[in-house]
């Protein structure tokens, strides 16, 4: 018997566990260093480091065993992820929700940028989570500010693109932030979160122009419906028009993505699934359901991307757990006669507030959640995923991978 035959839920989360190892951020950032070598600061400059993102840490130390000894290194990154870097200063940001570590960072941040000067050069290194774990307020706004604005727009159901614009328009740091603050020319390495890989929006594009303008992220909000519960100062930056300075020339190199995870799944035998992890969760959901009928023994289905949820309840979750536990209600009505499992997980580690990385479902999971008492569907209503995948042991837990690809996710029948 096949190993997907006997336990088609390992398989999945083996193809899983090769996709996040094709994203390891070190690898990647080696490979791209002797591009960024080829333009070194000029006589009497020195190299600048400035790392951010979930998989900050791992980013510049592979950039820093490139770089002169001494190189001043600064890595911004979330709990879990920010071990200590011997030769790095280490800052911890909040992450989903910026925090006054994450303020401090920011500080940090601006403080390093201004004060270089046009001989050295700065290496950015950039990755997903950069944007909660950087909050600059934008003129007579506060952290609370920001804060307020940030939950609003995670439970709007917009997607990154959306968010992120409305994030531009409030931030010092976003959208271009670094490259008016810095009198260095600067080189970015970036790896993707995104689908599509728009540089402007991984991490909010802290070294791209912004994905829009002010008015653009007003229009936005009042579409998505916030824009009334936004603090008046949030209101009213987004009502006056951005420096329209043009932004200085950079670097930016695309060192990673989703896509280059979801080949290495294909490599290890799944099939691309014909649609990504995208739209409204539910929808996702029933989309990947309607293909397993038409799998054969053993078939694999991999994909890649990031749904949006929208909020509806108080409860603990994330959106690969909201995609799984929801799955696997679609096939509780509509069963299929064979063995099957669907895993879908953060490549980062974490999905949404909790610890948990996703959920891992299959033909017993529901039941084994209304034995333990819970509702399924009462609990989707209050987006309560996390306890109720635990009730039904259907919780991937993987602790903080140190890298960031968005979410990877796998069908298979066994
Ligand atoms: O904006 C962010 O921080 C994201 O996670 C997307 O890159």
């Amino acid at each position: 018997m096949s190993d997907s035959q006997s336990n088609p839920g390992a398989r999945a989360m083996d193809l899983i566990r090769k996709g996040i190892a094709a994203a390891e951020p070190g690898g990647a950032v080696s490979r791209a260093m002797a591009g960024v070598l080829s333009d070194p600061p000029a006589a009497g400059g020195r190299w600048q480091v400035i790392a951010l993102g979930k998989a900050a840490r791992a980013m510049a130390e592979a950039a820093q065993a490139a770089l002169p000894a001494g190189t001043d290194v600064l890595v911004v990154t979330n709990a879990g992820n920010d071990t200590p870097l011997a030769g790095a200063r280490v800052m911890r940001a909040g992450h989903p929700e910026p925090d006054d570590e994450g303020a401090a960072a920011a500080a940090e941040v601006i403080a390093r940028l201004t004060a270089t000067g046009p001989d050295d050069r700065v290496l950015a290194l950039i990755s997903g989570g950069g944007s909660a774990m950087l909050p600059a307020p934008a003129e007579g706004m506060t952290l609370a500010d920001k804060q307020a604005v940030n939950k609003l727009l995670l439970g709007s159901g917009g997607d990154i693109n959306e968010v992120n614009l409305i994030r531009q328009g409030l931030s010092r740091l976003k959208g271009g932030g670094w490259l008016r603050t810095s009198k260095a020319p600067i080189t970015a390495l970036i790896l993707s979160d995104v689908p599509g890989d728009d540089l402007r929006v991984i991490a909010s594009g802290p070294t791209v122009a912004p994905i829009g303008s002010r008015a653009d992220a007003a229009a936005l909000a009042r579409r998505l419906g916030i824009w009334d519960r936004m603090p008046q100062i949030a209101r009213d930056v987004l009502e006056q028009p951005r420096d329209a300075a043009a932004l200085p020339a950079v670097k930016n190199l695309l060192i990673g993505s989703n896509a280059l995870s979801v080949q290495a799944m294909v490599d290890a035998g799944a099939v691309a699934a014909p649609f990504g992890l995208e739209g409204d969760v539910q929808d996702c959901a029933e989309r990947i359901w309607a293909l397993a009928a038409d799998l054969k023994p053993g078939q694999a289905l991999a994909l890649g991307g990031e749904t949006t949820v929208r909020l509806t309840g108080d409860g603990m979750g994330g959106r690969n757990q909201e995609l799984a536990l929801r799955l696997a209600l679609l096939a509780d009505t509509r069963p299929v006669p064979w063995p099957w499992a669907f895993a879908s997980v953060g490549t980062d580690g974490r999905d949404g507030p909790g610890d948990a990385a996703g959920g891992l479902v299959g033909p017993g999971t529901i039941a084994a959640i209304k034995a333990a008492g819970i509702d399924p569907d009462e609990a989707l209503r209050r987006n309560d995923s996390t306890p109720t995948l635990k009730a039904g042991d259907a919780l991937v837990m993987t602790g903080a991978t140190g890298t960031n690809v968005a979410d990877l996710a796998v069908l298979i029948r066994a």
